[in-house]
Formats: C-alpha cells, sequence, structure tokens
C-alpha cells in the first residue's frame, strides 16, 4: 500500500453530522453500489416514499485487494460520487461515502437506529460480493431489518422460477420499455444533513496521485456528454469502425464505464437511442440517416447483449472460477507457463498488434471488441493458457470492469463452454485487415516507428542488416516471437480436436461403464491423449489437422467451428 494510501480503520463510527440526525425517524439506507445516479433509480425512488433517507456508498478494502480490482475502477467511482453527491444533496438527502466492510457499517447504523430499513439494486458482481450480500442477507435476517432489494437493468434473478431462458427477452423487453422511477421529489420538512464532505481520496483507499488523462472520466456527466456526441455524429460510424482499434475509439459509444458504475441506466440509454431512431425514421432518407439507423440498430443489439452476458453469471456464478462445460476443465492447466502470461500481460510477445493492444488498454483502460477477443484467444490458443490469471489481468485493465460480461466472453473466446463456435484469432491477418498501414501500432509502440511497412507486423523477418541500420534489434529493443505463430496456432488445433475427441470417448466410456458390457475394458486413463498407450487421437487429430491447415488457411482466423 502507498504511503499516501491510509489503511482501512479497525472500527466504523458514524460521522457527526449523521449522529445528529432524529434517532427516533423510520430512516431509509439507500446503499448505492453499481448505480450512481439518482435517476431511474427504483431504491431510491421507492425509499424516499417510505422515509427521509440516508444514501450509503462504501468503499470495501475486501473488494480493493481482490485479483480483479484496480485503482482506476475506484478512481472512476469515486468521480461518479463526485457527481452524485450534489445530486442527491439538491434533493435534501446526505450522502456518507465510507472505507470499511459493509457489515460493520450497517451494524453502525442500526446501532443508532434500530428501526431502519434498507433498499439497493441486486448486484451481479464477483464472488466477494456475492458472498458479501449473503451476509448481508443474513444479517437483515438475525437482526430484522427489512432489505429491500430491486432489479437493474436486464437481469433477471431466480430465472428458473421466471419461465427460464425461453422467458429472458420477454422480462428483458419488458423492463426496458417501463417508464424510468421517478426521480424522488426534494425531502421537504424533513432534517437535512449538513452536507457530507467526500473523503479525500487516499482516506478511500485511492491513489491521490492517478491523474491517467488516457482514461475516461467517471460521472453522470460526462456520460451524458458521450452519449449525446455518438447519437449525434460518431453513430454514423459505428457499424464500420468498431472492429478496427483505430477507428473504434471514435466510433464506438464508449459507454461501458458508465454502464458498469451505473452512472446511466440501461433502460434511459436505450430508450433515448429509440427516441432517435424514431426522429430519424421520420426524417427524409438520407444516406446519413440510413447510416445512423443502422449503427443505432447495432448498438442496440449490444445493449442486449449486455444483460444477456450478465445474466449467464448471475444464473451460474461459479463460472467466476470455473470452465463453464465440465468437459473442459483440466485442458490447458498442465500447460502454465508463467513467464508467457507476464509477457503476454506487459504486451511483450513480439506480435505487434498484440502488444499495441495490450499498451493503448493498459494505458485508456479501453480496448473494441474484437481486439479484446483476439488477445484473450491469443493467450489461450497460441500459448495454450489457462484463462483465469489472465482473466484477472484484463479485468484489472478494463475500466469498464463487469464481471457478468467479463468472464462469460473470456471463456466463450477461450473455447471452454462447450456451446459457441471456436474462434482462433491470427494477429498478423487481424493487423492487415484493421490497421493496414501500421498507424495504430506505431501509435503504441513507438520502438516500431522507423520499421518500414512490410516488415510492419512480423519484425523477426527484418534482415538482421535492415534491424541495425535502423537500430531495432529484435531480441533486444523489441522480443522475439514468443511463439511461431504458424506452429502454435497448429498445435492449438490438433491439442483442442484432440481434447474433444477425447472428452466425447469418455462420456461414451462413461455409458459404457453404466450400461455397456464389462469385456475387454479401457480404463479412463488410457484415454487421456498424452497416454502412451493411446495415441490414436493424437494420430487422427494430427492427420485432421495437416490435411485441413493449409498455409493459405492460417493466414485466416478461424472464425468457424473446429470439424
Ligand atoms: C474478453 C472480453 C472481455 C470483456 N469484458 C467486458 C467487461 O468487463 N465490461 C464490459 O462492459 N464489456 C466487456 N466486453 C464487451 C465489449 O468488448 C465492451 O462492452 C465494449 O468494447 C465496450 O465499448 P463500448 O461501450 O464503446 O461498446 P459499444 O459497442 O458502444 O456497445 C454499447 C454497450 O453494449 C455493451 N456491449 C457491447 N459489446 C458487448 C459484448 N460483446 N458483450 C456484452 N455486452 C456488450 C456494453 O455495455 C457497451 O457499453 C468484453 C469483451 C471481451 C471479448
Amino acid at each position: 500500500m502507498s504511503a499516501h494510501i491510509s489503511a482501512p480503520p479497525s472500527s466504523v463510527s458514524l460521522p457527526a453530522a449523521i449522529a445528529q440526525l432524529p434517532s427516533d425517524w423510520v430512516w431509509q439506507i439507500v446503499w448505492f453500489k453499481r448505480d450512481l445516479r439518482v435517476v431511474d433509480h427504483a431504491p431510491l425512488y421507492h425509499a424516499s416514499r417510505a422515509g427521509p433517507v440516508l444514501a450509503l456508498y462504501v468503499f470495501e478494502p475486501s473488494l480493493q485487494t481482490a485479483p480483479d480490482y484496480a485503482d482506476q475502477h475506484g478512481q472512476f467511482a469515486y468521480e461518479c460520487l463526485q457527481d452524485l453527491q450534489p445530486a442527491l444533496h439538491a434533493l435534501n438527502i446526505p450522502l456518507w461515502v465510507v472505507r470499511a466492510e459493509v457489515l460493520p457499517v450497517l451494524q453502525t447504523l442500526y446501532t443508532h437506529w434500530p428501526q431502519l430499513a434498507l433498499h439497493s439494486h441486486e448486484e451481479t458482481g464477483n464472488g466477494l460480493t456475492f458472498e458479501r450480500d449473503r451476509a448481508v442477507a443474513r444479517w437483515c435476517r438475525d437482526v430484522g431489518v427489512t432489505w429491500h432489494e430491486y432489479p437493474q437493468h436486464g437481469v433477471v434473478r431466480r430465472l428458473a422460477a421466471q419461465g427460464g431462458r425461453a422467458q429472458w427477452t420477454a422480462h428483458w423487453q419488458a423492463r426496458m420499455t417501463a417508464a424510468s422511477w421517478p426521480t424522488p421529489q426534494i425531502q421537504q420538512g424533513r432534517a437535512v444533513a449538513k452536507q457530507l464532505l467526500l473523503p479525500s481520496r487516499s482516506a478511500l483507499g485511492l491513489d491521490p496521485k492517478e491523474g491517467n488523462p488516457l482514461r475516461q472520466r467517471g460521472g453522470r456527466e460526462q456520460g451524458w456528454a458521450r452519449f449525446n456526441a455518438f447519437l449525434a455524429d460518431h453513430v454514423r460510424e459505428y457499424r464500420y469502425g468498431l472492429s478496427s482499434p483505430r477507428t473504434a475509439p471514435r466510433a464506438c459509444s464508449r459507454l461501458s464505464p458508465y454502464l458498469a458504475y451505473g452512472a446511466l441506466s440501461m433502460r434511459e440509454v436505450l430508450q433515448a437511442g429509440w427516441e432517435c431512431q424514431a426522429q430519424l425514421r421520420s426524417m427524409p432518407n438520407s444516406p446519413d440517416s440510413k447510416a445512423r439507423l443502422a449503427g443505432l440498430r447495432a448498438f442496440e443489439s449490444r445493449l442486449h447483449w449486455h444483460c444477456h452476458f450478465m445474466q449467464k453469471l448471475e444464473s451460474e456464478p461459479a463460472i467466476e472460477h470455473r470452465n463453464m462445460h465440465p468437459d473442459w476443465v483440466g485442458v490447458r492447466e498442465d500447460h502454465l507457463r508463467p513467464d508467457w502470461q507476464a509477457a503476454w500481460a506487459e504486451g511483450a510477445t513480439g506480435y505487434p498488434l498484440i502488444d499495441a493492444c495490450m499498451q493503448m488498454l493498459r494505458q485508456t483502460g479501453w480496448l473494441n471488441f474484437r481486439m479484446r477477443a483476439m488477445l484473450i484467444s491469443f493467450c489461450s490458443y497460441q500459448l495454450w493458457q489457462p484463462w483465469q490469471a489472465p482473466a484477472w489481468h484484463l479485468a484489472r485493465c478494463f475500466l469498464d470492469y463487469e464481471p457478468g460480461i467479463h468472464y462469460p466472453q473470456i471463456q466463450m473466446q477461450s473455447g471452454v463452454t462447450g456451446i459457441n463456435a471456436v474462434r482462433m484469432y491470427n494477429p498478423i491477418k487481424q493487423a492487415q485487415d484493421h490497421d493496414p498501414d501500421g498507424y495504430f501500432v506505431k501509435r503504441w509502440l513507438p520502438v516500431l516507428r522507423r520499421v518500414p511497412a512490410p516488415y510492419m507486423f512480423q519484425p523477426w523477418l527484418m534482415p538482421s542488416a535492415l534491424q541495425d541500420k535502423l537500430g531495432v534489434r529484435i531480441g533486444r529493443d523489441y522480443p522475439a516471437p514468443l511463439v511461431d505463430l504458424t506452429q502454435a496456432t497448429r498445435l492449438a488445433r490438433a491439442r483442442y480436436s484432440a481434447w474433444r475427441e477425447q472428452v466425447q470417448r469418455s462420456h461414451s466410456l462413461a455409458v459404457l461403464e453404466k450400461h455397456g458390457s464389462r469385456a475387454g475394458r479401457w480404463t479412463p486413463q488410457q484415454r487421456r491423449p498424452d497416454h502412451p498407450l493411446d495415441d490414436a487421437p493424437r494420430r487422427r487429430a494430427s492427420r485432421a489437422s495437416s490435411a485441413s491447415l493449409s498455409s493459405e488457411q492460417l493466414s485466416f482466423d478461424w472464425q468457424e467451428p473446429i470439424p
């Protein structure tokens, strides 16, 4: 911990301004989490109708020390709170921001106001917030506090009891088309706390010097400014600009951190998008209005994906750590290469597009979807690494880290869901397609600025004399490739096919075990693809891969399922 960041307090005491509030009133505590706004906020609306409101936001040390947390997450939340506090104050609602664990904070409030009620949004967070919420629920039951939880966006809690996945889209549509929750009336006639000041960044466990100018700033105002610019202008570039890391920073909405921290509600974003679509439809049909409409429709489908993916983690929290499909447990675990993982995380793989993307991500906290997918795909396939530690690295790098999107996406791009097509990206081809003149690579890897175009995406091919002439020696000034792409891709494909064949056969084995004849039985150990007694799967996979893998195909991404 930096010398400027204070240690968490061992006990929680109520600020004097709160302690002075009447203790015989039935206080409604609105616990803000990833919903940092006053607009379209169900807990705030309902709480304000039930009694005097105290707003609460807790920086939790247990979350701040978790492997998926980075300082930029706390900084962004802090900036959102800087917007939220005056918005609440305008409604006469005091906001208490404190650094502590949630249970002691609630206990302190309860000791002061035993009649209190608690309101919050449901949260689809990581395992720690899940466990914390369970502990809060237990505590509420034990002491007799009512905790009102309200849905946020389209994630449906206890979906199985509400029609399951088949009914999910109907739930989503009903929620998104419903009217937003009204902003509460000013709390007239109720005692108002003196304006509670936001504690300093360091008192909340944040780096006081963090001033990264390249990451997006938090706050509702910033979120709306970005959204308005998108609707008025950038959306026309959306469909054709979202794949390239060069054009995507401008063409994409860049709303993800504002949605992740709830500075904007999903419903208000969707409804504003629909309104904009209606306006465009009523205008004369022009190429511009057509491009904007197409962009808005594509954007709308992404907002649907947001909740669709989050529902996966909500319904199965274990997928934060464990492969979605049990068949794929163990597929890469025996191949751990911490040195490769470190090189990948540092942006030192020797593949310029991978390294440039990692640099951009580390410096800005954002990267477009295709490049995120390529980063994890390269780590999972060409480096054949398990996804868990790389997922934490990316979580720390993503300003918009949203566990409910992150883990299902990581698993999908790593090929361990058992239900999605396998996508293996070729970073050289991606660079040729999406950064043909190398502008992006040079922007983020200045060391390669003098490398001529033919070598830009494969600088290790530069003749030695040219390397000397340019002063860019591969292995000294820029890393040599960690793996040979062609071989690594071929190996990944063979390993993937062999594993799949093996698990399919072990399914047959399980059936055989249960129902089949006992004559001539093989043990499951013999079925391991690396078992010396059984290299048939490997032979078949290698035959299949050499038959179907021409060098021409290797220059393409595999977007199709492995045959
Ligand atoms: C490995 C991997 C990890 C990811 N982790 C996250 C994450 O932690 N947080 C996060 O918000 N997004 C994540 N995404 C999805 C996506 O890359 C980002 O949402 C998007 O790049 C954010 O930029 P934007 O707001 O400009 O998106 P836009 O393209 O403008 O889309 C608008 C919104 O739709 C949602 N969205 C867009 N694409 C997707 C998608 N593929 N899946 C689900 N929702 C989507 C986001 O909320 C986004 O803000 C991940 C993707 C991959 C491949």
